[in-house]
Formats: C-alpha cells, sequence, structure tokens
C-alpha cells in the first residue's frame, strides 16, 4: 500500500513508479498542511491516471473530508495523549457536517482506524502529543482496539522510522482475527519491507514513494514475495 502526502511533491516520474507497482490500494493521507484543494488535487491526479483508483482518504482534518473518495479512513489515536484526538475531534467535526450533510454522508465507506503512534517525532506524534507506551500497554491498545472496541483497522504508525517489528507481531495476535492491522514508518527497501509484512496484513510505504519512488519496485515485490501473517 502506498501513502502519497498531498501537500509534498510527487514528480510525473514518480507518480508513474507508484502506478506501476499494482499496489492493491493507495492511502491519501498526512498531518500537515492538508487542504481540501490539496487533497482534491493529488485525488484528481491519481484518477486521470486510473480511472477507478483503489484510494483511501485518511480523513486526518475536516480540510481533508472531500466528496469522491472510494473510502474514508477516519483516524482515532488511541494513545494521543491530548484527548482531542481521541473522539472529540472526529464529534466536532460530523456535528459540524450532520446538518447540512447528514442525509447524503457514505457511511459505508467510513471507516473508523485505530492509530497506535510509535514514534515520538513524528508529526503526528508530536500533533497528538503521543508517546510511545510500554510494549504490554501497547498490546493493551491492540485487544482494546480490535477485540472490545471490534474496529475493523489498527495503523501502527511509525512514520519516519523503521520499527519494532517483533512488538508489530504481538500488536496482530492480540487485535485477533477480526482486526486488520497495517504497518507504516521507514520502509525504504525491500528488506524492511518483507521484515513488515512477515508481521502485518498491510504495509505502507510513505516517504519512500516521494524521496526515492525507483525503489518501490523491489519493495512491492518483497511485499508480494512474503507470506502473509496468520
Ligand atoms: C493521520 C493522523 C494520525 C492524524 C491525527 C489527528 C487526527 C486523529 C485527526 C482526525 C481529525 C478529524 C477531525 C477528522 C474528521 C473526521 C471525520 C468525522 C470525517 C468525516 C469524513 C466524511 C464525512 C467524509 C465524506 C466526504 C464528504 C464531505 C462528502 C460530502 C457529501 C457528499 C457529496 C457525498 C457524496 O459522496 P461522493 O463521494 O461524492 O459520492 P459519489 O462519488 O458516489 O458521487
Ligand atoms: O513515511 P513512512 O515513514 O514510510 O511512513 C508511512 C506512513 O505510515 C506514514 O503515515
Amino acid at each position: 500500500m502506498i501513502k502519497l502526502d498531498p501537500d509534498r511533491a510527487l514528480s510525473a516520474r514518480a507518480l508513474e513508479l507508484v502506478l506501476a507497482t499494482g499496489a492493491d490500494a493507495l492511502l491519501v493521507g498526512g498531518t500537515q498542511g492538508i487542504t481540501a484543494e490539496k487533497v482534491l488535487g493529488l485525488l484528481g491526479r491519481l484518477e486521470a491516471a486510473l480511472r477507478r483508483p483503489p484510494v483511501w482518504l485518511e480523513v486526518s482534518s475536516p480540510a481533508a473530508a472531500v466528496p469522491g473518495a472510494p473510502g474514508y479512513l477516519v483516524p482515532f489515536v488511541l494513545n494521543a495523549g491530548d484527548p482531542t484526538w481521541t473522539g472529540r475531534a472526529q464529534a466536532e467535526a460530523l456535528g459540524a457536517m450532520l446538518p447540512r450533510l447528514g442525509a447524503i454522508l457514505p457511511w459505508e465507506r467510513l471507516w473508523p482506524a485505530a492509530y497506535l503512534i510509535l514514534n515520538p517525532d513524528s508529526a503526528a506524534a508530536r500533533l497528538t502529543a503521543a508517546e510511545a507506551p510500554p510494549p504490554e500497554t501497547a498490546v493493551g491498545y491492540a485487544a482494546l482496539a480490535g477485540r472490545l472496541l471490534r474496529l475493523p483497522l489498527l495503523y501502527v504508525e511509525y512514520s519516519g522510522r523503521f520499527g519494532d517489528t517483533q512488538l508489530l507481531d504481538r500488536l496482530r495476535r492480540a487485535a485477533g482475527p477480526s482486526c486488520r492491522v497495517w504497518y507504516g514508518g521507514g520502509v525504504d527497501s525491500g528488506a524492511r519491507a518483507a521484515a513488515a509484512a512477515r508481521a502485518a496484513h498491510a504495509v505502507v510505504v510513505g516517504n519512500a514513494a516521494h524521496e526515492v519512488p525507483d525503489r518501490l519496485s523491489e519493495i512491492a515485490a518483497a511485499v508480494r514475495a512474503t507470506p502473509p501473517p496468520p
């Protein structure tokens, strides 16, 4: 899965390399500088390249809630130090939309995603004041998301650095059989991609798509060659 940031440059060549991977899905999202115009611009480029791009739009601010995406991921940061991001911002955004758009919101395409942010130096961690919990609490968060709250998706977010894949394996097991676990952070080589793909149901590649797009084919091949986790 490749995550493209509407706030970052993406050359035509990089976009070509992204699409050439045949990634299962594209994720459009980011934490900083997101405007509706930038999101619509990137969605438009993807649509011009593929008639029906398999896109998840990560709604990281009300500005990113634009019509037209096949799927919307609404993040809830379980380990946010600032409780704004565990539900209040989402409730305020919905509360503002419902009077005008309540009847036409595409609920069936909106999915809640539990985020566990494990790199305290990432932009998302700074925004939400997330601190990396000790491993046993991280495992507790995974069980909370998957088993107790029965959320369909846990996003283990190390954005900007490669994470602990042994912990990732424990998180996936703790989240249970009905919760998909996506991993993102620092995947910039085939070896890292394979290590992440052994432990998570999906691997999200972000920075590499913008910075070293020539490596994407090696990364995609490594993910495909790795048997999925149980
Ligand atoms: C990434 C990260 C870790 C960030 C940390 C911070 C964090 C937790 C941020 C969350 C911030 C926040 C407040 C998010 C908002 C959440 C929310 C409630 C999103 C709602 C999303 C939504 C309703 C999307 C729908 C899009 C929309 C506005 C549609 C308008 C109505 C319309 C025209 C519907 C028709 O849809 P369309 O897609 O056009 O249908 P067709 O293609 O069939 O025509
Ligand atoms: O940018 P990288 O470090 O690849 O992380 C991917 C993604 O999880 C970021 O939200």
